[in-house]
């Protein structure tokens, strides 16, 4: 049976078309656009802008699925913004309205549309007008930004809904709407502000659903906001044929011996370029960073327990390349978990149309089971999903998450606009199973469950995820030094580490400073407030002796089917420290660099 997103479907049967229209010039953009695309170092569209961008031009309504990086924020921006260049020019002069509105389940997002739209727009003047009302703003601004009527507004639906309530928000002028990541938005429980827009909106709007994949929630949304779209769904090997490629490897593992792995990657640079590494809980933040600091390695870290404006901070020096390393919690304190048979986000990827209508009432229900588990969350975070942390070489499952649809998230942080990269997760078997495995990690039993659905998952689209083994023994050689370093590591440190960051965040709060000024006291207490005492550093511990990576050691890590793992060789930027030819002991040297025989050592 036909699935319901039938509308104008485009497949790889279009092809031809397709490879037609290879470049930016041939969607006769404006030339302001065209300049910032150029700037931007675009060179060709990528398949869903080439696909989207000409029908929208047109007017259509679009619905398209395409993987996590692929380009579709450009996909829907370019078309509005062509729209109102041109409006603007036939109808000079108009009276100023809001006729784009994007919405975005996430405070992240929106800012981070915000700022693609700065540079989509950065030769137009003061011709296109964007605010983000989802910022941590006072109401009397957000208001002020709605009445000055700009061109385009973006917010979270609640953050519309609430404007639009109060009639501060007035929908009637708008033509464009976009329902960002729509997968997301119904799960961040804006169902009912979802309701309030659509039954506010004026005929003729042009929508824009763009997720992910494509599932219940994005067919309810479909059903509410636009029933003749153009539909984008590419088969496996167009997406596959996309580039932008992610290697996906597994180890097995023991709960020590994740930190044991985690030194030896990211102290033998194993990994060339950034990370990022996915952890279960905000604890384990901590942990981790705190188990790195003692060896020289500096991360940062990413959780909800941050006020929005530090995780939107802490994003923009990520990719700024302040910090090589990022330690994020993620999306798994939303997601709920997946049912056992369900897999459903596999089926819903590949768009298994006969299970859509064949089980309508079984979908129903379990859209409402997941719905009310998920709706009691917190509506305005998300730390990692659809956020483009751009250059990351590797997504670094710490601690595998709990469902196949949020490993498919977290390793879309890597391998963005064309670009490839490597997926690698710890997971922990049954009979690995430890007493210390913190009570917010899934079960070792998930695990491997989890591992289970993740590999049908990346199957079905073509995907494989291969086993990743280390020579244990000579990874064995580093775990005293692991061992000093956990012991370190106490729970009080982690609490410590953890007050410490909220202490520093509360400080440069912008919403505080008000409150500081009135009340001078608050601010002398939390500035003169007892030093808090992390973890001792051990400087021995920044260096790798020499013995530690004996002739070729590290080149023989990886064993047996490791031999396919890209890991890359570190080179120079090992030997980038101060260290070198200093103090007791040899740090890792040009010459000596166990990373050039790793990399070597890697095909
Ligand atoms: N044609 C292009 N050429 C080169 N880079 C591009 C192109 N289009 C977009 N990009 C870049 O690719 C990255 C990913 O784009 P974008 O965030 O729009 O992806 P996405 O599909 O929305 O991902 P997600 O689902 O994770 O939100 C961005 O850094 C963007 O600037």
């Amino acid at each position: 049976m036909k699935r319901k997103l039938d509308d104008t479907d485009w497949s790889s049967k279009d092809a031809a078309a397709k490879s037609a229209r290879t470049n930016f010039s041939s969607f006769s953009l404006d030339p302001r656009l065209m300049q910032a695309i150029a700037k931007l170092d675009y060179h060709t569209p990528t398949s869903v802008q080439t696909s989207v961008i000409p029908p929208a031009l047109e007017g259509k309504d679009v619905l398209a699925r395409a993987k996590t990086g692929s380009g579709k924020t450009a996909a829907y921006l370019l078309p509005i913004l062509q729209h109102i260049l041109i409006s603007k020019e036939s109808n000079a002069p108009a009276t100023a309205a809001t006729t784009g509105l994007i919405l975005v389940p996430t405070r992240e997002l929106a800012d981070q549309v915000h700022k693609v739209i700065e540079g989509y727009t950065e030769f137009c003047g003061k011709q296109i007008r964007a605010v983000n009302i989802a910022r941590n703003i006072s109401d009397s601004i957000q208001q002020s930004l709605i009445l000055d009527h700009p061109d385009i507004i973006i917010s979270t639906p609640s953050r519309a809904a609430i404007h639009f309530n109060t009639e501060t928000l007035d929908l009637s002028p708008l033509k464009y709407l976009v329902i960002d990541e729509a997968d997301l938005i119904l799960s961040y429980g804006h169902e009912n502000d979802m309701q309030v827009i659509a039954g506010a909106l004026p005929k003729g709007v042009q929508t824009f659903l763009m997720s992910a994949t494509l599932t219940d929630d994005v067919e309810q949304l479909k059903d509410l906001f636009c029933r003749h779209a153009f539909v984008y769904k590419p088969d496996q090997k167009e997406e596959q044929g996309e580039g932008g490629s992610v290697s996906q490897f597994y180890i097995s593992t023991g709960e020590d011996t994740k930190f044991l792995l985690l030194y030896v990657i990211f102290k033998l640079k194993l990994i060339k370029g950034k990370s990022i590494i996915f952890v279960a809980d905000v604890d384990r933040c901590y942990r981790l960073r705190l188990f790195l600091e003692q060896f020289g390695i500096k991360a940062c870290v990413l959780n909800s327990e941050l006020p929005v404006n530090s995780r939107l901070h802490i994003v923009e020096e990520f990719n700024k390349n302040v910090y090589e390393i990022i330690i994020a919690t993620d999306e798994n304190e939303i997601m709920g978990e997946e049912d056992d048979d369900e897999n459903a986000d596999a089926d819903e990827v590949e768009g298994n149309d006969d299970k859509d209508n064949d089980q309508p009432k079984n979908k129903k229900k379990k859209r409402k089971s997941k719905e009310s588990k998920l709706r009691k969350r917190d509506t305005e975070y998300g730390v990692s999903r659809g956020v483009d942390f751009q250059n990351v070489t590797c997504v670094l499952n710490f601690d595998l998450p709990i469902t196949s649809k949020s490993y498919m998230h977290r390793i879309g942080r890597t391998a963005r606009a064309g670009k490839s990269g490597m997926a690698l997760s710890f997971y922990v078997p049954k009979e690995l199973y430890g007493k210390h495995r913190p009570t917010s990690v899934a079960s070792a039993e998930n695990d491997e469950k989890v591992l289970e659905r993740i590999k049908r998952q990346q199957g079905k689209m073509g995907n494989e995820l291969k086993p990743y083994n280390f020579d244990m023994k000579q990874v064995e050689a580093f775990k005293y030094r692991m061992d000093d370093a956990l012991r370190a590591v106490t729970k009080v440190a982690v609490q410590n580490a953890r007050m410490k960051e909220l202490k520093q965040e509360l400080l440069a709060s912008e919403k505080l400073k008000r409150h500081f000024e009135e009340n001078p006291e608050d601010l002398k207490h939390l500035r003169h407030d007892r030093e808090i005492k992390v973890v001792r550093v051990q400087a021995h511990m920044k260096r790798v002796p020499e013995y530690l990576l004996g002739k070729g050691q590290a080149a023989n890590m990886v064993q047996g089917s490791g031999k396919a793992v890209p890991f890359k060789v570190g080179g120079r930027r090992v030997n980038r420290g101060k260290t070198k030819g200093k103090g007791k002991g040899r740090t890792v040297g040009k010459k000596k660099d166990p990373l050039k025989s790793f990399g070597k050592s890697k095909r």
